[in-house]
């Protein structure tokens, strides 16, 4: 594994003084938050394409751990089915994981951290500040139609898990999108718009992080 610090990557000073050092490497973390179909998948596919950060999906993470028939498989599954959010530390070291076996130093955590335990877990466990909190911004009304329009077989994108998903990311996912804020770190952008719109807007706010190394 390279141990290398990429001196081009603008990695933030951290007021917590966390070095932000993972298995060696310095890293940048950004996360990536907003509600169910909202975009993060969709825009964290083209910030890799354009610069380079590797995307960790946590939603993806949890149901591949169901798919391995993992000991943990079957409580995950029903949670998922359930709208309501993995206990941390199960989402914690899948993340920390993923990021330990990347070469890379650059990371989107999308669908993370989703209520204030995953948030702390992150911090006590992984010891890493994000660089700053993506937030999409989108209307329920739009982004019901964006999830039963989905089709990729989601066993929670059905109207009455959908419901139950909104609840939750009102009530645990936003406060974690207010802590940010109040820190200083939200980077809000309008997802109502069509998809090449809003990447426009991501654009501009990842172009010190860029380009994409060839
Ligand atoms: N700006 C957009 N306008 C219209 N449809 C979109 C937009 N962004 C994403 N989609 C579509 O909406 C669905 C949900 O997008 P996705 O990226 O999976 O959202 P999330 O990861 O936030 O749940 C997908 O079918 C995707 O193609
Ligand atoms: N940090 C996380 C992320 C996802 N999840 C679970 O995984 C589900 C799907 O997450 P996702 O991020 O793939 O969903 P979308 O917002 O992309 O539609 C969530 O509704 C939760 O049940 C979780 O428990 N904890
Ligand atoms: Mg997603």
């Amino acid at each position: 594994m390279s141990t290398a610090v990429d001196a081009s990557v603008p990695v933030a000073e951290q007021e917590d003084g966390t070095a932000n050092i993972l298995g060696g490497k310095k890293v940048a973390v950004v996360f990536v938050l907003g509600g169910p179909g909202s975009g993060k998948g969709t825009q964290c596919s083209n910030i890799v394409e354009h610069f380079g950060f590797t995307h960790l999906s946590a939603g993806e993470l949890l149901r591949s751990e169901i798919k391995s028939g993992s000991d943990n498989g079957t409580m995950i599954d029903s949670i998922i089915k359930e709208g309501k959010i993995v206990p941390s530390e199960i989402t914690v070291k899948l993340l920390q994981e993923a990021m330990i076996k990347s070469e890379n130093d650059k990371f989107l955590i999308d669908g993370f951290p989703r209520n204030q335990e995953n948030r702390l877990s992150f911090e006590n466990v992984i010891k890493i500040s994000p660089e700053f909190v993506l937030f999409f911004d989108c209307s329920e009304e739009e982004m019901v139609r964006r999830l039963l329009g989905r089709n990729q077989g989601r066993a929670d994108d059905n109207i009455e898990t959908i419901r139950k998903r909104f609840r939750v990311f009102e009530e645990s996912s936003l406060p974690v999108v207010q802590y940010y804020d109040s820190k200083g770190k939200v980077k809000k952008i309008n997802a109502a718009k069509p998809i090449p719109e809003v990447f426009e807007d991501v654009k501009t706010i990842f172009q010190p992080y860029g380009p994409k190394a060839a």
